[in-house]
């Protein structure tokens, strides 16, 4: 059993509260000017990637102290409890094993009576061959053409990380497959790809754990409707249909053959599904190999954080970051910015991840929380970030924790874009951190010729607080295995932050209940069915009904 209680009643939360109003006025620029190795002492290395704490408002006795509330929530412990397969995802009664899916290992790990590595490596073989035969154009549609497009269908989990990967790797996309993906219910998401498609070389992956996800069966159906309009005979959908799902039942009932089902398990969340088969169009964009390589990167994540003591630990550490920021500053933001076009989804994805899994305020007793949770997280691709929202993290009067990530190398050294990119990042991690003050400002508007009254109405404006924490990820170059690597780190991040807020990570309730709502007004809408509402519901029903 974990540690079951709040996180402020340990000995290091206590700590930290007095700790907090040391280090809260002190300034970033001065813990800087005070120790020239600040970058070397907060700065932490796995494979091709560092991860540079050290512009963060942390001394050594913060994260000191962090670690000792880690100690005290048993972080270790959990860790453990995860990777062993105990059932610590209670209120669903199931254990978390997304690691399982990139254990290449000779481990055993048996999950109700099975090894689920065994399971797992089955599913990898399938995967493996269905994508050579696609790219080898052994596998064809029913007039007997190859297939050039695959059309993922799903959404959430099923749809985020696939979708992001594809993405990010896309210099190692292989150049006889294009792959799409179809999420959004909006029928506009399903026009917009199907219209350019033939269904002749067109396969499509229905990708839903539960297969039972409105979006998706509603997306799957209309993609049914649209190839049988051409190719008639429904024995063909068995060339043209594959399915990735825990639910192989309803799989089969959908009309997808049962050797066309990629199965997972109930011990893979959706949001962590990414390492499965729903990957399989990963595999359909850049080769099964590479996906491996996916694999492995998160691998070596894993091994690390199952191993590496607390304090040099970048998940732990990463994730106690988060309880600083959110529980003693008080800061209710954060924000991801890739300083990579290539992975410009990644905020979106990482909002699912993080959001989905410690968006909660029930503890693991049933009771309210008295502390703050998960802050919300956004962010978009430097350096477009830098002229819509930049302003707001610069002057604005909230403080908002930032992820800089960037590849040391670019996919696309086109002149000397690469260089400008990453000035940008560095550029603005340092302003960040220094800011600007009176005596500099006042050199710099003094230097244009500009003095007095004009000088002075000026200078607040231009004024910048600076101490504001970035952290700032580099990989040498943006591969499949480092990916892997950096998302497995975000995934075990959330997992210690919900292991200290002491919630469960790994359930989502909350979103069973829109699914609920929308449920009993698609039946009024559809079948005229009545029934009330506030007046605010009842009159856009009304505007709809009247207006479509
Ligand atoms: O894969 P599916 O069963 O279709 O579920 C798709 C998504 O549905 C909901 O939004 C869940 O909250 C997500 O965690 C899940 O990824």
């Amino acid at each position: 059993m974990l540690k079951n209680y709040s996180p402020t009643k340990t000995e290091a939360w206590k700590k930290l509260e007095e700790h907090f109003n040391t280090v809260q006025p002190q300034h970033l620029r001065d813990m800087f000017a005070q120790d020239a190795k600040r970058f070397n002492k907060f700065t932490f290395r796995l494979n091709n990637t560092i991860y540079d704490l050290s512009k963060n408002r942390i001394t050594a006795e913060t994260l000191q102290l962090l670690t000792q509330l880690a100690n005290e929530m048993e972080v270790s412990k959990a860790i453990e409890s995860m990777f062993s397969g105990e059932k610590i995802n209670a209120t669903e009664d199931r254990s978390v094993l997304h690691t399982a899916l990139r254990n290449f290992s000779d481990e055993q790990l048996q999950v109700d009576g099975e090894n689920a590595l065994e399971e797992v490596r089955q599913v990898q073989e399938q995967m493996r061959t269905f994508c050579n035969k696609l790219h080898t154009g052994e596998w064809t549609g029913y007039t007997g053409k190859r297939m050039q497009n695959v059309v993922n269908i799903g959404i959430g989990g099923s749809d985020l990380g696939p979708k992001m990967v594809v993405e990010a790797l896309k210099k190692y996309q292989k150049p006889d497959l294009e792959v799409y993906f179809i999420s959004n219910v909006d029928g506009t998401d399903a026009a917009e790809v199907l219209h350019k498609l033939d269904p002749e070389t067109t396969l499509f992956i229905i990708a839903s754990k539960t297969f039972t996800t409105k979006e998706t069966i509603t997306n799957a159906e209309t993609a049914r409707g649209w190839f049988l309009h051409k190719a008639v005979d429904r024995e063909h959908i068995k060339k043209h249909f594959v399915a990735l799902s825990t639910n192989i039942e309803a799989v089969t009932k959908f009309g997808i053959a049962e050797e066309n089902a990629f199965r997972f398990w109930d011990w893979v969340g959706g949001r962590f599904s990414l390492w499965s088969a729903i990957g399989l169009s990963v595999g359909c964009a850049l080769g099964y190999d590479k996906f491996e390589e996916l694999l492995r990167g998160a691998e070596s994540m894993d091994k690390h954080f199952r191993t590496a003591p607390m304090e040099e630990n970048i998940p732990v550490l990463m994730g106690l970051l988060s309880i600083w920021y959110t529980n003693f500053f008080g800061c209710q933001t954060h924000a991801i910015l890739p300083y990579d076009q290539y992975l410009r989804l990644l905020p979106e994805y990482l909002q699912q991840l993080l959001m989905e899994s410690n968006g909660k305020s029930t503890d693991r007793n049933g009771n309210r929380v008295d502390y703050q949770t998960q802050p919300v997280v956004w962010g978009a691709a430097g350096t477009n970030s830098q002229h819509s929202f930049f302003q707001l993290i610069h002057q604005g009067t909230i403080l908002i924790p930032c992820d800089f990530i960037a590849p040391a190398e670019s996919h696309n050294p086109v002149g000397n874009h690469h260089a400008l990119l990453l000035s940008n990042f560095f550029a603005q991690t340092e302003a960040l951190m220094k800011g600007k003050n009176a005596a500099e400002v006042r050199e710099e508007l003094t230097k244009k010729g500009m003095a007095g009254e004009e000088l002075e109405q000026l200078l607040p404006h231009k004024l910048f607080e600076g101490n504001k924490p970035t952290t700032s990820i580099m990989m040498k170059k943006l591969t499949p295995f480092e990916l892997g690597s950096l998302v497995a780190m975000y995934e075990h991040k959330t997992f210690v932050q919900g292991v200290i807020w002491n919630i469960y990570s790994f359930d989502q309730w909350g979103v069973e209940l829109g699914k609920q709502l929308a449920g009993t007004i698609e039946g009024e809408l559809l079948h005229g069915k009545a029934s009330s509402h506030d007046s605010s519901t009842s009159g856009l029903i009304e505007y709809y009904t009247g207006n479509k």
